[in-house]
């Protein structure tokens, strides 16, 4: 796999290494050791599929609270998303800031997402499913979000959103959502 480090220290846009032949190409799209090899010591204890009809789905941006933060690889499995995320780490410099990267079924593209981040999705193809594995468990009562429009955070998406859950448009401002206190 090929890592690049984003400018949020410790979130990696990641290639797949092709070996390729007359049948097309194998790589891997997780490896422990070298996850391990940049740092990344948390284990996927969860996969989620998530499939949405629509172009302008949007989907976040979610994240749980310590101890059930969450790392994410993120891969797009049919059509295209522009996945966002934001640092939510108060000793981060980088703190508050979002970075965005368009993930295609195509481009076999990856985004591995550091825990104490919020995430979340715009779809810009019908028929777009994308594939997660997730380090942490579902935990409802630790769940929090991100409104996708918060004016402090500003996240610039490529389309205007045209579905949005309930839930998803009334996340609480940003200020008041952090600092992310440490849940039990
Ligand atoms: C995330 C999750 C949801 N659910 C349930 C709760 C609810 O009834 C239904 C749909 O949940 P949501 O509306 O939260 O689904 P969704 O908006 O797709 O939530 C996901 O969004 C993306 C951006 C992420 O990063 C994920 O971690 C996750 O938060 O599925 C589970 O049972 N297990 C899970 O792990």
């Amino acid at each position: 796999m090929i890592f690049t480090e984003t400018e949020l220290a410790g979130a990696y846009i990641i290639d797949v290494d092709r070996m390729a032949d007359e049948r097309g190409f194998f790589a891997r799209s997780w490896c422990e050791d070298e996850f391990a090899a940049h740092g990344i010591l948390m284990p996927p204890l969860q996969a989620n599929v998530s499939s949405n009809p629509r172009r302008g789905t949007l989907r976040g941006m979610h994240f749980q609270l310590p101890p059930h933060e969450e790392t994410k690889l993120v891969r797009c499995t049919r059509g295209a998303i522009y996945d966002v995320i934001v640092d939510l780490r108060e000793e981060s410099p980088t703190y508050g800031q979002w970075l965005g990267v368009e993930l295609t079924a195509d481009s076999f593209r990856m985004l591995f997402v550091p825990g104490r981040f919020a995430h979340g999705f715009l779809t810009l193809q019908d028929n777009t499913d994308v594939c997660y594995q997730v380090s942490a468990k579902y935990a409802p009562g630790h769940e929090r979000g991100l409104r996708w429009n918060d004016p402090t955070i500003g996240i610039q998406w490529p389309i205007v959103p045209t579905l949005i859950s309930d839930k998803d448009q009334h996340h609480p401002d940003f200020y008041l959502n952090v600092p992310v206190e440490v849940g039990g």
